[in-house]
């Protein structure tokens, strides 16, 4: 597949973002695309929403898998593209549909061609919500097919096209997502003392939030508390009866994640005492670390520099990666490839730039060649 067909490709994919567990349609693209492809060497299976594809290796000696995400955001696209998602409220505002494109050119390059090893493409349903890596680990599918050995990518905005960043151990954060249900009592705007305000209680709730981190976990770790959703109330010369906010947890320690919980719920029972209310809390899906095996990381780099493009090391990020626990079953690596966009990811003007496409099937495609 040349430039072109890259971009075609990811521009389909591009139109047609779907959340976690929805995306059939997607799964029909990949599933047309890969249909087209010389048969010779291929399997598929279908897991829900997801794919499982097959090379076999001309000689091999192990299975190599690669992983791709594949579902979109709840976010507005404003990046104002002719080719912008077409459904409403829903947009590739992570890069998946980068990383499918780039999956699927190199699955094209490697089904005209077979390496010497098996390879096993993953199409994953559900990255950001509700996780569906743990599932797909855990599927008779998975079991039949268990590579020996798995890596991923995941785009960056920050570094230019041409940049692959990545880093031994600890790369991505452990997570765990945050619902809150405020429950109180609602009235008429000009009759307080006869309710139990909950958009006051959430709001006093959010701000307290904010001193959990600083007050309750060591200077020297590192974690993150954020509130990005607020609702609450139904009028504006009504008092709210409910509240819910929603959020998410980051650290770079499993055991600081207890602690976090532990501040979250000891915050509420205050909340709820102050506030003569009721709330429930509820952690949706929690992803473990992303912690890349440092043995692949010098000739991963050569890879890189062999193909002519750079290589830095990486920090880590607070960023969460469900890929965690792919990596904790299995050896291999995760890293950032560079698409240069001023707005970053969960943005709704990410624009990545589409060069980076041909860039990361040459270093996915060498990588499975090399390994
Ligand atoms: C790379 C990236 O942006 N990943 C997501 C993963 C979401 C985890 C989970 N749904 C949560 O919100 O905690 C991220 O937000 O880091």
């Amino acid at each position: 597949m040349n430039s072109e067909a890259l971009q075609k490709v990811r521009r389909d994919l591009h139109k047609i973002p779907e959340l976690g567990f929805q995306e059939t349609k997607t799964q029909e693209y990949l599933l047309q695309f890969i249909e087209e492809l010389p048969q010779d060497y291929i399997e598929v299976k279908k897991w829900r929403t997801g794919l499982l594809v097959r090379v076999q290796g001309t000689d091999p000696s192990k299975t190599i898998a690669y992983r791709a995400d594949i579902d979109g955001l709840p976010i507005v696209e404003e990046t104002g593209y002719a080719f912008a998602s077409t459904h409403e409220g829903q947009m590739h505002a992570c890069g998946h549909d980068f990383h499918m494109t780039i999956a699927l050119g190199t699955l094209a390059r490697v089904s005209q061609s077979p390496p010497r090893e098996n390879v096993l493409f993953l199409f994953q349903p559900a990255e950001e919500n509700p996780g569906g890596a743990l599932p797909m680990l855990q599927s008779e599918e998975m079991k039949t097919w268990w590579p020996d050995e798995i890596f991923a990518l995941h785009i960056a905005p920050e570094h230019p096209v041409g940049t692959v960043a990545t880093k031994e151990g600890l790369l991505f954060a452990n997570t765990s997502e945050l619902y809150i249900d405020f429950k109180g009592k609602g009235g008429h705007a000009a009759y307080p003392h006869l309710t139990r305000d909950m958009v006051l209680a959430a709001s006093q709730y959010t701000v307290q939030a904010q001193s959990i981190v600083s007050r309750a976990v060591d200077p020297l770790d590192s974690a993150v508390v954020t509130i990005g959703k607020i609702t609450g109330g139904t009028v504006q010369n009504g008092i709210a009866e409910t509240a819910r906010l929603e959020g998410t947890m980051r650290t770079f320690k499993a055991d600081t994640m207890d602690l976090l919980k532990n501040k979250i719920e000891g915050l509420a029972k205050g909340i709820e005492h102050s506030h003569e209310c009721e709330i429930k809390i509820d952690y949706g899906s929690n992803y473990y670390q992303v912690k890349n095996d440092g043995t692949y990381m010098q000739p991963f780099q050569r890879i890189v520099e062999d193909l002519g493009y750079s290589f830095v090391e990486s920090k880590a990020a607070m960023t969460g990666e469900d890929f965690g626990y792919m990596l904790k079953e299995i050896p291999g690596f995760m890293f950032w490839l560079g698409v240069d966009s001023d707005y970053g990811l969960h943005n709704g003007s990410l624009k990545p730039k589409e060069e980076a496409l041909e860039v990361g099937v040459n270093i996915v495609e060498r990588t499975i060649r090399s390994l």
